[in-house]
This record gives structure tokens, C-alpha cells and sequence, in this order.
């Protein structure tokens, strides 16, 4: 391995950390990991902001929203709306929320936080340097585009995300299929659109179509929301239904092929998984076809084979985010890596806690631990290798019991922990309480209509939560309570002292401790 020196000596520019990919996650990894006094340099091919701000949480909720407030005006008497969206309304509020994808605000932040940004792609080419190529790269004399050559003096932080997965479908590719990037910033509404897929893009995309004024077909393999309660995904497969998608489950898409008019045409058959009994495998037509068929962890142009690691799969990482697996002569220690990279969890506020995570480990391990301020002052990181302490600022541990998600469909799935089946499988001595949501008089207050379910996965050795699903309008707001409850493995017998307030839907709390037996 070379030493400090030499990897200096090579580099344009010397930093004591650099972070590779500026979305949430990179974000937070850099700001936490510059609070002992650790120059930063964050590195971004596209957009500070990633994904998440421009083509993934953030417009595909803005497109989500008109939808969801119609449909609960609805359901109160009084309040009830005219049919129909302002779907111009929608795409110019999408365009706001999303600053007409320019990245001027991050940036300002980025700069405020004392942090470096350098734009471009950046790849590993050996232990702690990192060549940066400009989109607008000069060619060298070999006609080669110009790079920059950053080293760090103590680690390199991967926040680079994922990318979509296209299907190996023959005829696919000849359609110009969207990806969830096309879909969140659609400029012109398909007059119809067929979603390969049943997971979270497929069911989200599929009702902000539909409120778009698209006829949808959704294309899935088994049911949806795979990863969900099954009645869960069932809820939201009624719900789909009853606005008039043609919900397709247990089907595969064997081909596709182009239409006259620019649509296309996609061949169907039976798939092995769960999925409707009898599927119709007609062949669907559609404007366009929208591919939700997961996402992979953006290795394939990182250069981390330079280290010894295989391009194209998660970097696989311990509770500090540091990179395992690295060739012997790479070094050690240097390496970490958070967000969808790790293939831990897909989620924005997953990845930003465990930047949050990598960020202090950094800070503490690298930097001056009497800077003032800092968060990680007083407290001593783990050595490297070590296991860190469950729950400690240095452990993301949340990420395998603790992780919360919340699916804005209609209605919205919003889960944290264990699934029943889950906990079974990890051997927990599992009982389930279940509670339809329209008996508390929180719901009957919110709408007359209000429909939703409930249900709490508790370890029954421990009297402890494990996990929780709300399925519901605005089930999203009750998530966090159980996030607490888990995180805090409080007693059910404690619980029962956390008074909900009358007439919520919060409530079921009561409820459920009620029909556990308390
Ligand atoms: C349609 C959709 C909707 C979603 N909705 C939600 C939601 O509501 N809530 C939620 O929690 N999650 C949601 N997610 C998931 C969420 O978008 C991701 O979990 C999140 O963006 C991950 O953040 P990240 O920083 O790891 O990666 P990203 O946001 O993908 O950011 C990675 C950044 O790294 C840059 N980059 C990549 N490679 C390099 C390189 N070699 N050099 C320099 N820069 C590089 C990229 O340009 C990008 O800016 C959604 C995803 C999709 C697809
Ligand atoms: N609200 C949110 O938190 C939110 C919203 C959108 C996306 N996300 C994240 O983004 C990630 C990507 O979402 P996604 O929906 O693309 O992935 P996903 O993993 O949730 O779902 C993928 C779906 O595609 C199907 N599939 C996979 N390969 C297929 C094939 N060859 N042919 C047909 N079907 C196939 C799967 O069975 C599954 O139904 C997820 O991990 C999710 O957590 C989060």
C-alpha cells in the first residue's frame, strides 16, 4: 500500500475526507463529518440533492398530494370537492418543490457548511484517491477526458445510491420505457400507461397517474407490496381496482413491442409467484410503459474494483458503515459507505441516519475532539473492526429492528419493525393484535367513510413492540409513535400509561393494548 506521501504527492488536492455522491445521504455525511474541524470535500455527478429532491421523494409526493387531500374532502360531508384535478396546478407545484431541477439552494447550503464541493463523476483508482471527471471535461493528450486527482488524508465516504434495474424483456428497450425519473417529471400526461412491477414506485406512480388522468394497468409478478403485510398490499390492490386500474397480479411481461402510433404493446404470461388465481393475460397497450422494477446499488462506475471490490453490487458494510471485504494490500479503516449504496435499506431517512452514523464515526476518529460544539465531544468511537455499541452514536443499529416506511398510496401503508412473518422467521415468540381503525371515534370523526386497519407484531417473551403497520388515510402521521415504541423496546405495561388523546386515531394504541389483554 502506498503511504500518506505518495497518495498526497499523486493527488491535484488533499482532503481529510471525501465523500463520493451528493444526495440526502452524502449530504449528511459530509456535514456531520466536518464538525470536529476535518476538511470535506463532497463530490457530485448531477445534482446536489440526489434523487431523493428531483426525480424520487420529493416530486412523486408533490404529484401524490392534490389526490390525497380530493379523496379525504370527499369523505366529510360538507367539504366534499368537484370532480377532477388541476393537473397543470400539479405539475407547476411539482416544478416548484423541485426548484426546476436547479441546485443552487444545496449548493448554497454545501458552501455555508464550510464543505467543498467538486463537480463530477467521481471513481476510486486506489486506497483514499479519488479521480474526478467534470461533465465538461478537456481531453488530455491522450484524448482521454481531463480528471482531477483528490487523496484523503483519512477516509472516503460512498453515498452514490442506486439505480433503476431494467428487465432482461425482449423488445423492451426498443420502447423507450420510462424509469421513475421520466414519471416524476412528466411534462406531458400519457393518455395511458402500463407499470411493470408491484412494489413501492409501481403502487405510488400507478395513483399519481390515475389522478393525472392516465388509464393505468399495473403489470405484477406476485401481489403488491411484496415486502408489506399481505393485507396490506391487498388494501391498496382494492383501492386501485376501485378507481378503475386494471390491476394485473401474478403476471410476467414475455415481450413487448412497438406500436404505429409511438406506444407499445406488452405480451403477458403467467408468473410462478402469488398472485390472482385466474390472471388475465390478455395483451396490454399502453402511450407508455413505465419500468418499477427495483433498484440496484450505483457501483458500476465507482472503480471499486481498484480496491478489490466487485462493481455493480452493495457495499456491504458493519454498524460504523465501514466497508467490508477490501483487498489486503487496500489498507483498512478508510473506507465507509451509507444510503442505498450499502443495500441495507432504500429509504431517504434511513440513509441520511446512517450518514448521520459514518459521519460522527469520521468526526471522532479523525478529527480534533475538543472542538467546540461537536456532537461527538466526549465520546470515544469504537477501534476499527470492533463492534460499536447497539444504540450508541457510532452503531446504526435501527437499520435491521427499526426501520420505519411509509408508502404514500391510498391508502397510505406505513410500516416500522418486524411484519408478522418476519418475526416469525427470526424466531420471535410472535403474537399479533389487529384492530380495524373505523371503530375508534377519531376516524368516524375525521370522514365517514374512514377505512383502515392496524395491526402491532409483538414479542410476546418480552412484552416489547416489534413492529407496527397502519394502513389508513394519513397513517403516515402515525408511524413515529410506534418507531418510539420499538426503538425503545418500551413495556406494553408502560405503554399503557402513553394516553392517547380523544378523538384521534391514535386511539387504537388503547385499543390494542385493550385487546392484548391489558
Ligand atoms: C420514485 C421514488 C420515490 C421515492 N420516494 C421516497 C420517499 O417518499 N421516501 C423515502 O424515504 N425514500 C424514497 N425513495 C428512496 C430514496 O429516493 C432513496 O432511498 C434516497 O434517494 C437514497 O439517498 P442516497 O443519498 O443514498 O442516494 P441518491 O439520492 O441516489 O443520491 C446519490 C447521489 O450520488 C451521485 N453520484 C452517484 N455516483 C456518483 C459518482 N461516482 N460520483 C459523483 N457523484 C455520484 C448521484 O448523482 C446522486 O446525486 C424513493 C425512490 C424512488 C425511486
Ligand atoms: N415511499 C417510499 O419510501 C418509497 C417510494 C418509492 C421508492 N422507494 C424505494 O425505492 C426502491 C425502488 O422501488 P421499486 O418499487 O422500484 O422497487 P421494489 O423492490 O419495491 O419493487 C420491485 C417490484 O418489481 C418486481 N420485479 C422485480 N423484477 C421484476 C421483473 N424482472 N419482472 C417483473 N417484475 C419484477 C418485484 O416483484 C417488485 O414487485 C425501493 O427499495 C423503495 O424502498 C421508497
Amino acid at each position: 500500500m502506498t503511504n500518506d506521501t505518495e497518495q498526497e504527492t499523486a493527488a491535484d488536492e488533499t482532503f481529510d475526507v471525501i465523500v463520493i455522491g451528493g444526495g440526502p445521504v452524502g449530504e449528511n455525511v459530509a456535514d456531520r463529518a466536518g464538525r470536529t474541524g476535518l476538511s470535506v470535500a463532497l463530490v457530485e455527478a448531477e445534482l446536489v440533492g440526489g434523487e431523493c429532491s428531483y426525480w424520487a421523494c420529493i416530486p412523486s409526493k408533490t404529484l401524490l398530494r392534490p389526490g390525497a387531500v380530493r379523496a379525504e374532502a370527499r369523505g366529510v360531508p360538507g367539504a366534499d370537492v368537484a370532480d377532477g384535478l388541476d393537473v397543470p396546478a400539479i405539475l407547476a407545484r411539482r416544478d416548484t418543490m423541485v426548484a426546476d431541477w436547479d441546485d443552487a439552494g444545496q449548493v448554497s447550503w454545501v458552501e455555508g457548511a464550510g464543505i467543498t464541493l467538486v463537480r463530477g463523476l467521481g471513481r476510486i483508482v486506489g486506497p483514499r484517491l479519488v479521480e474526478v471527471v467534470p461533465e465538461d471535461a478537456d481531453a488530455d493528450p491522450d484524448g482521454l477526458p481531463r480528471a482531477r486527482r483528490l487523496a484523503a488524508r483519512h477516509a472516503v465516504v460512498v453515498a452514490t445510491g442506486s439505480v433503476p434495474v431494467l428487465p432482461d424483456v425482449p423488445g423492451l428497450a426498443d420502447v423507450n420505457p420510462w424509469t421513475s425519473r421520466e414519471a416524476t417529471s412528466v411534462e406531458e400526461v400519457p393518455e395511458s400507461i402500463a407499470i411493470v412491477g408491484g412494489g413501492v414506485v409501481a403502487a405510488e406512480m400507478a395513483f399519481a397517474f390515475t389522478d393525472l388522468g392516465s388509464r393505468v394497468t399495473v403489470l405484477s409478478r406476485g401481489g403488491m407490496l411484496g415486502r408489506t403485510e399481505p393485507w396490506a398490499g391487498e388494501a391498496v390492490t382494492a383501492s386501485l381496482r376501485d378507481l378503475g386500474v386494471d390491476v394485473r397480479l401474478g403476471v410476467t411481461t414475455e415481450s413487448v413491442e412497438p406500436l404505429p402510433d409511438g406506444g407499445a404493446r406488452l405480451t403477458l404470461a403467467a408468473a410462478r409467484s402469488r398472485g390472482d388465481d385466474a390472471p388475465d393475460l390478455s395483451p396490454v397497450s399502453a402511450a407508455r410503459v413505465l419500468v418499477a422494477t427495483g433498484r440496484v446499488p450505483r457501483t458500476h462506475d465507482l472503480g471499486v474494483d481498484a480496491v478489490g471490490l466487485a462493481p455493480g453490487r452493495a457495499l456491504t458494510v458493519d454498524d460504523t458503515m465501514l466497508v467490508q471485504g477490501l483487498a489486503e494490500d487496500a489498507g483498512t479503516g478508510w473506507l465507509y459507505a451509507a444510503g442505498d449504496v450499502t443495500g441495507r435499506v432504500a429509504t431517504t431517512h434511513q440513509g441520511k441516519y446512517q450518514g448521520r452514523v459514518v459521519g460522527d464515526v469520521v468526526a471522532a476518529r479523525f478529527g480534533d475532539a475538543g472542538t467546540e460544539g461537536a456532537p461527538t465531544a466526549g465520546e470515544e468511537p469504537p477501534a476499527v473492526g470492533a463492534a460499536p455499541e447497539p444504540w450508541s452514536r457510532f452503531a446504526a443499529t435501527a437499520d435491521a429492528v427499526a426501520s420505519p416506511q411509509v408508502v404514500f398510496t391510498r391508502p397510505e401503508v406505513a410500516a416500522v419493525g418486524h411484519t408478522e412473518a418476519s418475526a416469525r422467521d427470526a424466531g420471535i415468540d410472535v403474537r399479533v393484535v389487529r384492530y380495524d381503525l373505523a371503530n375508534v371515534a377519531g376516524a368516524s370523526v375525521r370522514a365517514a367513510d374512514y377505512a383502515g386497519s392496524a395491526q402491532l407484531v409483538v414479542d410476546a417473551a418480552r412484552e416489547v413492540v416489534v413492529g407496527a403497520t397502519f394502513v389508513g388515510p394519513d397513517a403516515a402521521e402515525m408511524l413515529h409513535a410506534a418507531t418510539v415504541a420499538v426503538v425503545g423496546e418500551v413495556p406494553l405495561r408502560r405503554l399503557w400509561h402513553a394516553v392517547p388523546s380523544y378523538p384521534t386515531v391514535s386511539e387504537v394504541w388503547l385499543r390494542f393494548l385493550e385487546e392484548y389483554g391489558l
